[in-house]
């Protein structure tokens, strides 16, 4: 059913574009081959991950939270009276995008708007995105087709809100739980290699988007709660260890921590959108762990994606652009795989490929 069938203009479908995860033990080792292919990960790293999988069954839990939340996002669209169908589809596990693009041609869906589940710019965050859409169409040749990517959303106010909203209630139950300690409050996100960090965004801007961002978004969350005074560090880091990532990562931080005399943290994963294995391994088992050898008081935030200030945060992005308006010049914005801007998050060279 067509929605807007008087604007050539409009999109009739929404493609709710994610990571993927493995849901089962046998899934895991196919699910990581996809992940890491031609990406230089040193196999020793690989069966460690391996492990965090199986540790939780081989079942990441990342399908259902981004289920979770297509239902929530079609609970909020429908109130608003946009019924856009939305479609689910990943990069490395099932429903592979390929697959779901496909199921929505043969929909009869033809302008198709996509939401990437990462907020942020770099060739991780935004440009394997558009990646994936351009293979997903590889064997679409109709010209009518448009998958457009929404632009990147770590400035939207209501991603600022939905993160301040998180580290609001987990300060509070800190203070419930610990009375007369006040916590350090760190922020977190993934790693990437320094490389990749230098090559993000737009060459001409000098490259450095994505910690810039990522340092941007957690400044704003400590302005709205009136924070002096945080941090700001990186986590999950993989890649053979003499090639320099983003730093500190979040082990060494509280060990650090922990040097200095601090009592407590709260750490808010503000690079993420959803509780997923490396939220739940690296940050509840694997900091939690080391926290506690530490004497550490320590406290995980919730990730945004449960938030309905999130929620609404998609759809008024899915408003913005589905009757063909919204700011298509936009970072991270761009049809068919286009590249919003020329010299874009060029992937770092690898050996082999
Ligand atoms: C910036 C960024 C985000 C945030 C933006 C976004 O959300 O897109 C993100 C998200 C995620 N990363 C995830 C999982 C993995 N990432 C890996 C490897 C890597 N990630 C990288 C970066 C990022 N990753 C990089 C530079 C690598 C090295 C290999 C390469 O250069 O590509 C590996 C390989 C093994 C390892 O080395 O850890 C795995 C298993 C999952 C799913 C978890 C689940 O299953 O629940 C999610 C949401
Ligand atoms: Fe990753």
């Amino acid at each position: 059913m067509r929605q807007n069938s008087g604007n050539s203009s409009a999109f009739d479908a929404l493609l709710f574009l994610s990571f993927g995860g493995p849901e089962r033990p046998e899934d895991v080792r196919p699910f990581l081959e996809n992940v890491t292919r031609g990406r230089g990960v040193p196999p020793e790293r690989l069966d460690e991950v391996v492990q965090h999988y199986l540790h939780f069954g081989g079942v990441s839990p990342i399908n259902r939270l981004n289920l979770t939340m297509i239902d929530d996002l079609r609970a909020e669209l429908e109130r608003r009276g946009r019924n856009l169908p939305i479609y689910f589809g990943n990069r490395n596990w099932h429903p592979m995008v390929a697959d779901t693009t496909q199921r929505m041609y043969d929909d009869g869906h033809r302008r198709v708007l996509v939401f990437p589940t990462s907020a942020w710019g770099g060739y991780s965050g935004c440009r394997q995105y558009h990646e994936d859409i351009a293979g997903a169409l590889a064997h679409i040749e109709d010209p009518a087709v448009v998958l457009r990517k929404l632009p990147q959303f770590c400035a939207e106010p209501k991603f600022v809100e939905a993160a301040g909203n998180a580290l609001r209630s987990a300060l509070a139950e800190f203070a419930a739980a610990h009375p007369g300690t006040a916590p350090r409050v760190v922020f977190t996100a993934h790693s990437i290699p320094e490389s990749a960090d230098r090559s993000a965004g737009p060459a001409a801007d000098g490259g450095r988007l994505y910690s810039s961002q990522i340092t941007a978004a957690a400044q704003a969350v400590a302005r709205e709660l009136e924070l002096d005074d945080y941090d700001v560090v990186w986590q999950s880091r993989s890649g053979p260890p003499q090639i320099p990532w983003l730093e500190p990562d979040i082990c060494d931080h509280l060990r650090d921590l922990a040097a200095r005399g601090t009592a407590g943290v709260v750490v808010m994963p503000i690079g993420f959108i959803s509780d997923h294995l490396e939220v739940i391994w690296d940050l509840d088992s694997e900091a939690r762990d080391l926290a506690a050898d530490l004497g550490l008081s320590y406290l995980r935030a919730p990730t945004v994606g449960t938030d309905p200030v999130f929620v609404s945060l998609i759809a008024d992005l899915v408003e913005r652009f589905a009757d063909g308006g919204g700011d298509v010049t936009a970072m991270g914005c761009g049809d068919n795989g286009a590249l919003c801007r020329p010299d874009c998050c060029v992937p770092a060279r690898r050996p082999g490929r």
